[in-house]
């Protein structure tokens, strides 16, 4: 679909810095997933709170099926997962009460079927009865499952990754990458950051290169 996810012409500097990213343009597809990959400074983390809304262009736009995301975040913001680079998610839920809590928040409880998904979604994830202790209490591995867990149980149409395999051990990022496959199959979009290349083969289909500005 060429519509679905589009940058346009798209640059961003912090304040009167360097450009950080320059011109990028680039359509993004339902069930593909794309690298981003560049040296640390490059630019990945910058690029991902562009399409989540959390910074703004210098110049060009984003649009989602047509529309500018800035226009109407919120709108936009209901279709999309996010695990970002941050760990700072609430320290006195537990993981499993947080993805309640989100679930809730964005109308989608069920009384009858969604704490059976969320059990189900963290046995995949290889996440253990410590997933009922207080997040606050968690390593960063546990931390990067909590934020997985929570941006694939609302089912997005779009989920935004930022190194998300960086704390896991091999058999959860095995894990976690054949739920992506997955998410994939049933007409995911994904766009994953990562400095390592070869660590998102198996799951992008494409690559945007993030070069190391020096202003
Ligand atoms: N809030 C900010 N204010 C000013 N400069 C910033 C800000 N955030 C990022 N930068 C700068 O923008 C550039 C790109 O940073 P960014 O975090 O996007 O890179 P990255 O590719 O994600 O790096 P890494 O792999 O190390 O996480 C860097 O030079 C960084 O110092």
């Amino acid at each position: 679909m060429s519509d679905f996810l589009t940058v346009n012409n798209l640059s961003k500097r912090y304040g009167t810095g360097p450009m950080v990213i320059s011109g990028l343009n680039h359509q993004f597809s339902k069930g593909k997933a794309t690298g981003l990959i560049g040296a640390n400074g490059s630019g990945k983390t910058t690029f991902l709170r562009l399409v989540s809304v959390t910074a703004f262009p210098t110049e060009g736009n984003i649009t989602f099926k047509g529309r500018s995301i800035y226009d109407a975040p919120h709108e936009f913001l209901k279709h999309i997962g996010i695990v970002t680079d941050a760990t700072d998610l609430p320290v006195y839920l537990s993981a499993s009460e947080l993805l309640e809590w989100t679930l809730r928040a964005r109308k989608k409880w069920d009384d009858n079927s969604s704490q059976k998904s969320i059990d189900n979604l963290f046995a995949r994830l290889k996440f253990d009865e410590r997933r009922h202790n207080l997040i606050g209490t968690y390593s960063s591995g546990m931390l990067q499952k909590t934020m997985l867990a929570c941006s694939l149980i609302t089912e997005p149409e779009i989920i935004l990754l930022d190194e998300p395999f960086r704390a896991l051990d091999e058999g959860s990022k095995k894990a976690s990458i054949e739920i992506l496959e997955e998410f994939k199959e049933n007409g995911g979009t994904i766009l994953v950051s990562s400095h390592l290349r070869r660590s998102l083969a198996r799951i992008c289909d494409d690559y945007i290169n993030f070069p190391v500005t020096s202003g």
